[in-house]
């Protein structure tokens, strides 16, 4: 049994950061210019990220008293507890093990009294055989062509983490191939990346912990449907002998392997994982199947040691050391204390797209609960809204709010120092141009521009509110020396554990997700209402009937 969590409100901390909100004025210049070694003091390190927390809003007391709410509420215990397969996820009765995918060969730990490693290597191994099997042109169609093109069907963390990281190492992309991902239950997804294929060259991967989820195997049997159609359209395949095609074109990663081979996937092509992988933290399992045949096995075993690098940080680090634990406490500090709602992630690589939206599975599905893991109401408000998008796009767009809006808005800011693709306009470095903008915008937010500074430049009376920068806007800076497989997973990893931090905190269940159940069970209820005109009296609310009512006059058959 885990213990029951501590209510972090009764905590001597809680009282203390209470205190020390109360009338808390941050003076992020005036802590500067009093303490030159503020940047230095407040700079950790973790793997190859270098992080830079000195522009959050702490001083020395509220730090002390937010390490201290860690040890009241028993934070490394329960970080202990998760690496010790206890089974903290308890409203699933499961141990939350996604770090065991990420131990080295030959490391040990065991569930149930049974070594889990072994079995974990043995998937890796497999899986990383057929990705290179793929690449390799070893597996090949029915028609006997080489795969060019990867097509992940998933949803969630079956989707979010493969295409997120895709889209991250496209320069560690083997020249010739393509991934696509397809996800939205929307035909459009499907019919607009279908567009375009050879079925002889397009390999699928279903992906689906579960195998029952509506949206991937709806999506999964459309494209069933159009490979086999294509295929004895062009006469390929004789009636009869679609088994080979689907056998040569479909594989799946699953935990439910029954479920798998009655979809018609050979439990051959098929690559299992565990229910101790939460979907939104599976990338680093066969999930990642798609991104394992797009880097290759060893930028993908890269990208596992990243993830290693982190959690042995998490795990042994001193707390005071320790930069998920510091960052999750931040962002418990803004939420709790300070009465921030939201955090935005704004990656300065444009590769890292896809990061904001990886980030909010993670972070919201987790943390978005109203009731701790022994079934009590929270005692606080939990799960921030997490949004973001690439530098510098963001800043023409929703910047202007974060700098001078009402809302406080705590910031993370991830650069690199070497860019993807070293562009020059003339002769100005462009990824220099980039970077410069990434330390005007932190250095803005930090310090501002006062009343005084602005009238310095001139301006006319009437407008000097309107061009004043209060500052004081909290942002962490992430650099590392460039984006690659292994920096990527040390980040992955890193916001993994800054989401365990702060759930822990709350004392939430952060590995389930049963908000996510009562619409799914809705829609099948609604679903035959929209095929028929059948009277909806009987049943749905009244807005959903007018809703219905007005599908029903509009459909176009
Ligand atoms: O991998 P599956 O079982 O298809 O589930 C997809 C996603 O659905 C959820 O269960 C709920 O949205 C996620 O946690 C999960 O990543």
């Amino acid at each position: 049994m885990v213990d029951a969590p501590v209510d972090p409100i009764t905590t001597a901390a809680w009282a203390d950061l209470r205190a020390l909100a109360d009338g808390f004025t941050p003076d992020l210049r005036g802590w500067f210019a009093a303490d030159p070694e503020r940047a230095t003091d407040l700079t950790r390190t973790a793997g190859d990220l270098h992080v830079d927390l000195s522009r959050n809003l702490v001083d020395a007391d509220v730090l002390a008293a937010l390490l201290a709410l860690a040890e009241q509420v028993g934070l490394e215990r329960h970080r202990d507890d998760m690496f010790a397969a206890r089974r903290i996820n308890v409203t699933e009765d499961r141990a939350v093990l996604h770090t065991a995918l990420r131990l080295p060969p030959g490391s040990r730990l065991e569930l149930d009294g049974t070594d889990v490693v072994p079995e974990v290597q043995e998937v890796l191994t497999r899986f990383l055989a057929f990705a290179d099997d793929v690449r390799e042109g070893r597996w090949r169609g029915v028609t006997g062509a080489a795969i060019t093109t990867v097509v992940n069907i998933g949803i969630g963390g079956s989707d979010l983490g493969p295409v997120m990281a895709y889209e991250a190492l496209k320069p560690f992309v083997r020249e010739g191939l393509e991934c696509r991902f397809i996800s939205n239950l929307d035909p459009t997804d499907a019919a607009e990346k279908l567009s375009g294929l050879d079925p002889a060259t397009t390999l699928f991967i279903v992906s689906s912990k579960t195998f029952g989820t509506l949206e991937t195997l709806t999506n999964a049997r459309l494209c069933r449907s159009w490979l086999l159609d294509a295929f004895r359209d062009a006469g390929v395949i004789e009636a009869g002998a679609d088994r080979d095609a689907v056998a040569r074109h479909f594989v799946a990663v699953s935990t439910a392997l029954d479920k798998v081979a009655d979809f018609g996937i050979d439990p051959a092509n098929a690559f299992g994982f565990w229910d101790w992988v939460g979907g939104r933290s599976s990338v680093d399992s066969a999930i990642g199947l798609s991104l394992a045949i797009a880097i290759g096995p060893d930028g993908f075993r890269e990208f596992l040691g990243g993830f290693h690098t982190m959690d042995e940080h998490f795990r042994t680090a001193p707390i005071e050391q320790n930069v998920p634990v510091l960052m999750g406490l931040l962002n418990v500090w803004y939420a709790n204390f300070l009465g921030a709602q939201t955090h935005a992630v704004l990656p300065y690589a444009q590769s890292l797209h896809r990061f904001p939206a990886y980030l909010q599975q993670l972070t919201m599905e987790s943390n978005g609960k109203g009731v701790r893991w022994d079934g009590s109401p929270v005692s606080t408000s939990t799960g921030e809204v997490f949004w973001g998008e690439p530098g510098t796009n963001g800043q023409h767009a929703f910047y202007q709010l974060i700098h001078q809006g009402t809302r406080l808005i705590p910031a993370d800011f991830i650069a690199f120092a070497t860019p993807a693709h070293p562009l020059r306009d003339g002769d100005q470095d462009v990824h220099q141009l980039f970077l410069a903008n990434f330390l005007a915008q932190t250095q803005a937010l930090a310090f501002g521009k006062t009343v005084d500074e602005v009238r310095a430049e001139g301006t006319p009376e009437s407008i000097v509110p309107a061009r004043v920068f209060t500052g004081n806007r909290p942002t962490t800076s992430i650099m590392a020396p460039a984006l690659t497989p292994r920096v990527l997973g040390q980040l992955i990893a890193l916001y993994e554990h800054i989401t365990f931090t702060q759930g822990a905190i709350w004392g939430v269940d952060s590995f389930d997700q049963w908000g996510v159940e009562l619409g799914k069970q809705l829609a099948v209820q609604i679903v035959p209402a929209l095929g028929d005109d059948t009277d909806l009296a009987a049943h749905q609310d009244p807005a959903t009937r007018a809703l219905i009512a007005y599908y029903r006059k509009h459909r176009s058959s």
